[in-house]
């Protein structure tokens, strides 16, 4: 058994940014991360061609701004690098391959009393709180949904996690399955590339502008949720036009609203629109 004050789990961005606040502090801390290493999403799970949607200045971690020389919107791999140097600089050490499997608060001594699986091992370690941070990610287990077929479909089939780029599909025919940030990028990835490339539809969805998302952002600080979507959305509705045509509905409920309250990003296009309107990609 570890006794420590504070444990933080996962060591992607959150968890790296609350360890370097700890440490500046000199709160003793520990960080338990079930992969080998920090920044797995980043580091393994990401497509190529991603840069980050928000504009630089909202994408900082604690005490390390980005250089003033890096693009607005970052690549992922100087992103990676961004974190390999904060790292560094605040001599960040997880506990990698410990995948936190229960966490129980007691009352009696105030304390949290957490149970960690040693991946490499196998074996059940105990760590003792008095502080837990939850820093495990919103988006760290992929998901199929089960679909009736699938098993017996003969094409290959893969998560979005384990997509880099569209140059293995070329001149075959894909269909892309969600139209989140990453499915709207994966299909026009695919399309330049040569795919044949269809994507599935099936909710309502906001999509807009990473220029319209810093607009927003900036004017968030200021003025109410209610003002900021009013004018994403005719922003938007200048920009693209009536969607609904072309398969892609708007949610009653704005963008930013949404984004605050349910966790629900809106899309933020890169092209994909483009190529639906033009039918190189097909909305099915
Ligand atoms: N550059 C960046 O910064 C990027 C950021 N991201 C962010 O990462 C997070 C995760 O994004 P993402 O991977 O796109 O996942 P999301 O959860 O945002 O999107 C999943 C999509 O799949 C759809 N879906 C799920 N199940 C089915 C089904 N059975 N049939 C049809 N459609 C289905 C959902 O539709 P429905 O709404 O109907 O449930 C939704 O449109 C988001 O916050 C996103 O904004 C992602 C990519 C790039
Ligand atoms: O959630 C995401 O990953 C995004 O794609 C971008 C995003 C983060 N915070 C936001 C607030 C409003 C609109 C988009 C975003």
């Amino acid at each position: 058994m570890e006794e420590i004050v504070v444990l933080i789990v996962g060591a992607g961005p959150s968890g790296l940014a609350t360890s370097a606040c700890l440490s500046v502090h000199s709160i003793p801390h520990i960080i338990l991360e079930k992969e080998d290493i920090y920044a797995s999403l980043w580091k393994k799970r990401a497509y190529d061609r991603l840069k980050l949607h928000l504009a630089k200045e909202f994408c900082s971690l604690p005490f390390k701004p980005h250089s003033p020389d890096s693009p607005t919107y970052i690549p992922k791999d100087m992103f990676v690098d961004y974190l390999d140097d904060y790292v560094k600089t605040f001599n960040i050490q997880p506990k990698y391959q410990r995948h936190v499997e229960s966490a129980s608060y007691d009352e009696a001594d105030g304390k949290w009393r957490i149970e960690a699986k040693n991946v490499l091992t196998g074996g059940v370690e105990v760590y003792v709180a008095e502080f837990l941070v939850v820093a495990s990610g919103e988006n760290s287990g992929k998901y199929i949904p089960e679909l009736p077929g699938l098993d017996s479909f003969s094409g290959e089939t893969l998560h979005s996690s384990e997509y880099k780029s569209g140059a293995k599909y070329e001149n075959k025919e894909v269909l892309v399955v969600g139209c989140g940030n990453s499915g709207m990028e994966i299909a026009y990835d695919l399309s330049n590339y040569g795919v044949q490339t269809a994507i599935v539809i099936r909710n309502p969805v906001h999509v807009v502008t990473k220029e319209i998302v810093r607009v927003g952002m900036i004017f968030s600080k200021y003025l109410p949720i209610f003002i900021v979507d009013i004018m994403a959305v005719l922003m938007s509705k200048i920009l693209y036009g009536d969607l609904s045509k072309y398969g892609i509905r708007r949610p009653a409920k704005g963008p930013f609203y949404l984004k605050a309250t349910a966790g629900r990003a809106p899309v933020i296009d890169v092209g994909t629109v483009a190529k639906i309107k033009s039918k190189e990609i097909k909305v099915n």
